[in-house]
């Protein structure tokens, strides 16, 4: 499981009964509180985020015990009024807002880089994991941006929206966490927890205290969910 910073970590580790063991590998740093599952703040923004979560996943293939699930979770901004402060978000795609280029010809000004012929912008969780997370947890379930750049305009706001109808959140690695997870066959899960608004920029209203507790309180109850989920009946 991984989170951007140390905070979303502990708040996920909050969730086990057990405080973690530490273990330290090249080029990251796992918190280890159940043998079912690794944590690790994999650090802010899709890139350092990818390398992070790819040196766990060699390492685990290295050594016989490859991972059979990816989660990237953490804080997010939500768009309201779907996603309002406090509330949860599963993600049915993990989508790159902003990696493409801008066009004034194309219509939103905008060609994603699919459309240039590379790579992909979006990654689908496995959907029977989406919809029994979404049951336990309470979260709902939509497209999570990741952007390298937080919105901080009701402009740029409505932008993504107008791109992206069915997004209910943006945060900043969830992306470069599934990248690194296709890389290696292994499938992936976005869960966030919502701390601010999408929109103009009041950092001193973001609500993280509230959204971390929201974060603990929902891997919580996804440990059965995750335990009884078997990535090799499950169909799409
Ligand atoms: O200052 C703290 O105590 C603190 C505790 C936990 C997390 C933070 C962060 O700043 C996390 C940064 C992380 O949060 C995501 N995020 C949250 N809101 C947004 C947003 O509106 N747009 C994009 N990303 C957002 C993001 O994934 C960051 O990496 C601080």
């Amino acid at each position: 499981m991984a989170t951007a910073v140390p905070a979303e970590r502990d708040a996920v580790a909050g969730a086990f009964a057990e405080p973690a063991r530490e273990v330290r590998l090249p080029g990251v740093t796992l918190h280890c509180p159940d043998a079912a599952y690794d944590l690790l703040a994999a650090g802010v923004g899709p890139a350092l985020a990818a390398a992070s979560v790819s040196a766990a996943l060699t390492a685990a293939a290295l050594d016989g015990t490859p991972y059979g699930l990816v989660v990237s979770a953490g804080i997010a901004g939500g768009f309201p009024p779907e996603a309002p402060v406090g509330s949860l978000v599963v993600a049915d795609e993990i989508t790159a807002a902003d990696l493409g280029a801008e066009s004034p010809q194309s219509p939103g000004g905008f060609l994603p880089v699919t459309e240039l012929g590379f790579g992909t912008v979006t990654h689908r969780p496995p959907k029977s994991l989406v919809r029994e997370v979404s049951a336990a947890t309470g979260a709902r379930t939509g497209a999570v941006l990741t952007v390298s750049t937080v919105t901080g305009t009701a402009a740029r706001a409505a932008v993504l929206r107008a791109r992206h109808p069915g997004a209910l959140a943006e945060a900043m690695e969830g992306f470069g966490v599934a990248e690194a997870a296709a890389a290696h066959g292994t499938p992936v899960l976005e869960i966030r927890a919502v701390s601010n608004p999408v929109g103009p920029r009041d950092r001193a209203a973001w609500r993280i205290g509230e959204a971390l507790a929201a974060l603990t309180a929902a891997f919580g109850k996804l440990a059965p969910v995750l335990e009884s989920w078997n990535p090799h009946d499950h169909h799409e």
